[in-house]
């Protein structure tokens, strides 16, 4: 750990050269001047002074460690604490990491702190005599003792910083204002972090797919005017590998098991034959339901555009939509009127099936399920087993189809019992090729791959994979300074960036709306008011009305710029166009999850880059990635911080004047506090703001628990540092409320070793996703929550249990006698 540093960028909040900000201090000049002890720090170096709530004095606060309060919490009398001690302010440089350091979810013996705080004051006692102007060892104090053990190794490299000399602290009214300009202190970025380690990424040989092939649809034998449709509606002359493999095993009748990456063509590779063979039917096809596409509720109108394109000139077949949003009675209306192709989501078709007369399934051909792990992951196999078992019961054949990009241990589960002598296509490298010279033949599998092959996915050729890591405390500023380097400094560039929740995606989306964004010609509070025109933020998530989702998509899709901010919502099949970026701000929770979300870039052949966001004590992440075959290139978080120097609006006072100098690391640092310090503004300028971060912090701990076993040794909430978490949520201390009933929570989980933690975890995990997807069935939502509260926690089977079709149809039950198993 680098024991010297200090960093004069710690106090550049009053260097930020901002009109909106200026704006912002002359109207908190207005009010009365603030009172001493509103005042913090020091400026030796003559920077501006900055108000701060945090009126606690450093060491005190140190040592009160979990007691110490937000000061916006606490009554107007308690606030008023005695005026900080200068020297005590400033003896690590850092109001910050005085205020959020000690809050580790690890407690801290009092007398300890107390010492320290102890010695803090020893060692700069408060005096009319500037401490000397530079000191030793500065950072072993406190914070990075208190820092939970896994971060305590780890201290951000940085250069020497300057410090600051605190200075006596005049009670001179006349000369209050040129005291403050010296007393203040801001928080420091780029102290006590834990320390970047060196990335020793395995490199491994990738799973690489070819995504074209150079054969035709007319190859195919389809009818004529599919064949046209196909190539001037859809404007596509060639199959890709998976519709080259998948399209004829379909056309022979054969059920089928596929899997090929993401962005390959597997909408089409179903579709195709699907029409093709509704249109080739004798008379033609009445009202009943002839095929069901079983979807993700995000991705059930995007399908239906696809069959709607195919449909074009086969106007008598209908193909119709069931998903949340719109009323039941209009469904069930077109039910009635006839639908073909029925598009739903699990959820959605289930309550028609209960509820709705005019839902028969006696003549239909096809069941196909799109994402099927996913579907499975969400937790609705009963769904599943139910619209099973009333197919089955209605009809005598059909073909069955399960598809994804990542088929995990639950698919293999549901092809057996739904499928009947599948092939399984697996569009692989070249090595498959060998095998299969022309690419033509399916493989006869069952049952599926399994081991290595389920646990290594392709990734698109073309996609350039990044990862970056990043201590908690400068996520933030990480964060918007690439979303500024890539959307505002560079032309066309479209990005997704993933969030583990949906309030974590509001925060965000409110909060660089409001900071990095400037519609009009003047900039609001704490707006930059050198934004670009050319930043657009869109945010998509499952707390979202399925309107305003669907707005969102269509809007993002056409854009050929912008931002959407989203869960994982947005990480399964959409194909939103030329999506340039994919930057994973918080981990996925499994490699399956990593695939899909990168996936929504560099699709069908095209280039594109994603960028995880990891922290220091989550680098292992990537060796688990490199365990799956995913292979990701580092990029330093200096490079990308640097780009803030292309934005004088972040230019620190010091820098004002100096029209032409070398950059470097210092300023880099300034800016990136100046940045840091409009976020923090913007949160702590009302309470309501406030709250809306914790909540948003809250939520980021909720989701971090909920990462499965097997990552549990790298995503652990005891090794996140609160204070510095807290200050990526704009937040300048960490919510006590929260380190409490973390701690509670920890004792509560060791008093209970049993088998339930595990479980508890995992249905939380499924019922966050499920509401993430949910289709506008809250009733029975609520009634599975319901069901699960009352279930001996682990005691939940896996629910596909098939009743047999009267005339065998293609559905098989689990043997009997046999215990079901756990779908995760
Ligand atoms: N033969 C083709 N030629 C050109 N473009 C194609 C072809 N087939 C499909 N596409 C286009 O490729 C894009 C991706 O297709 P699709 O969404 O079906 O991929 P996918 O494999 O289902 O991806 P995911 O696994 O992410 O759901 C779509 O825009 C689609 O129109």
């Amino acid at each position: 750990m680098r024991q010297s540093e200090s960093f004069t960028s710690v106090n550049s909040r009053a260097e930020c050269n901002l009109p909106s900000l200026e704006g912002h201090r002359v109207a908190s000049s207005s009010r009365p001047a603030p009172p001493p002890w509103a005042l913090i720090g020091v400026g030796s170096n003559g920077l501006e002074p900055f108000r701060t709530r945090r009126g606690s004095c450093a060491g005190s606060s140190r040592a009160s460690h979990v007691g110490s309060r937000f000061s916006s919490d606490l009554p107007a009398d308690a606030r008023r604490l005695p005026a900080p001690r200068p020297a005590m302010a400033a003896a690590d440089g850092s109001l910050l990491d005085v205020a959020a350091a000690p809050r580790t979810f690890s407690r801290r013996p009092r007398a300890q702190a107390g010492q320290q705080a102890k010695a803090t004051k020893r060692k700069y006692p408060a005096s009319s005599e500037a401490p000397p102007a530079k000191r030793k060892n500065e950072t072993s104090l406190l914070p990075a003792k208190k820092t939970s053990a896994k971060e305590t190794q780890r201290t951000f490299k940085g250069n020497t910083q300057k410090t600051f000399s605190p200075k006596k602290y005049s009670v001179s009214t006349n000369d209050r204002n040129q005291e403050e300009k010296r007393c203040i202190k801001t928080s420091s970025l780029f102290k006590n972090n834990p320390e970047i380690p060196e990335l020793h990424r395995p490199v491994v040989k990738q799973v690489q797919e070819k995504v074209f092939t150079s054969a035709a649809f007319h190859e195919l034998g389809l009818h004529p005017h599919l064949i046209s449709t196909i190539n001037t509606v859809l404007k596509m002359s060639s199959m890709t590998r998976v519709q080259k493999q998948t399209i004829p095993a379909l056309l022979e009748g054969r059920d089928a098991l596929v899997r090929s990456q993401t962005g390959s063509g597997k909408t089409l590779a179903y579709c195709i034959p699907v029409v093709q063979s509704l249109q080739a039917m004798q008379s033609k096809i009445q009202v009943s339901v002839k095929c069901v596409f079983l979807l993700l509720p995000i991705l059930a109108l995007q399908s239906f555009d696809t069959v709607q394109k195919l449909l074009k000139p086969f106007t008598w077949i209908v193909p119709g939509v069931l998903m949340g949003g719109e009323k039941r009675k209009s469904e069930k209306a077109r039910l009635r009127k006839g639908i073909n192709i029925l598009i739903s989501t699990p959820g959605r078709l289930v309550d028609h099936i209960k509820s709705t007369k005019n839902i028969h399934f006696s003549r239909i051909r096809w069941l196909v399920f799109d994402e099927a792990d996913r579907i499975l992951d969400l937790g609705f196999e009963k769904d599943i087993t139910i619209i099973l078992n009333a197919i089955n019961a209605e009809c005598q054949e059909r073909q069955n189809v399960l598809l994804s990009a990542t088929l995990t241990e639950g698919v293999t589960r549901l092809a057996d019992i739904s499928l009947h002598s599948p092939v399984t296509i697996s569009v692989l490298d070249e090595s498959h090729d060998q095998f299969n010279p022309k690419g033509e033949v399916a493989q006869e599998v069952s049952p599926p791959q399994t081991g290595d092959e389920l646990n290594s996915f392709a990734i698109p050729e073309r996609l350039d994979q990044h990862v970056t890591l990043v201590p908690s405390k400068l996520r933030l500023v990480s964060l918007a300074a690439f979303i500024l380097q890539k959307c505002k400094f560079e032309k066309d560039q479209k990005m997704i960036v993933f969030f583990s929740s949906c309030e974590l995606v509001e925060f965000h989306y409110h909060l660089f709306l409001q900071t990095l964004l400037s519609s009009s010609g003047t900039p609001a509070l704490g707006q930059l008011p050198s934004a670009s025109t050319r930043l657009k933020f869109l945010r998509l998530h499952g707390n979202m009305e399925q309107e305003e989702r669907t707005a969102v998509f269509q809007e993002f899709s056409h854009s050929k710029r912008g931002v959407l901010l989203c869960t994982d919502v947005a990480a399964r099949g959409l194909d939103l166009p030329q999506v340039t970026w994919i930057v994973q701000y918080n981990a996925p929770s499994s490699p399956a999850e990593y695939i899909h979300r990168i996936g929504r870039t560099a699709r069908i052949g095209c280039h594109g880059s994603s960028l995880l966001i990891l922290a220091p004590s989550e680098a292992e992440y990537v060796n688990s990635l490199a365990s799956h075959k995913i292979n990701v290139s580092e990029i330093k978080m200096e490079d990308i911080l640097s780009v803030l120097i292309r934005d004088d609006c972040f230019k620190g006072r010091r820098w004002r004047n100096q029209k032409s100098h070398a950059v470097g690391p210092q300023e880099i640092r300034e800016r990136a506090t100046v940045l840091q310090t409009i976020f923090e503004d913007y949160v702590h300028s009302n309470e309501k703001r406030v709250s809306w971060a914790k909540k948003a912090l809250q939520s980021f701990i909720r989701a971090y628990a909920t990462y499965p076993r097997e990552l549990k040794h790298i995503f652990h909430v005891r090794s996140l540092h609160l204070g510095h978490v807290a200050k990526s949520f704009g937040l300048r201390d960490a919510p006590q409320n929260l380190t409490v009933s973390a701690i509670k929570k920890r004792k509560a989980n060791l008093k209970r070793p049993d088998l339930h933690k595990k479980t508890r975890s995992k249905h939380h995990l499924a019922e966050i996703l499920r509401s993430e997807y949910s289709s506008g069935m809250e009733a029975s939502v609520a009634k599975v929550k319901k069901q699960n509260k009352h279930e001996e926690p682990g005691s939940r089977p896996l629910q596909l249990s098939v009743q047999p079709a009267p005339c065998l149809g293609h559905g098989k039950k689990l043997r009997n006698g046999k215990k079901p198993k756990k779908a995760y």
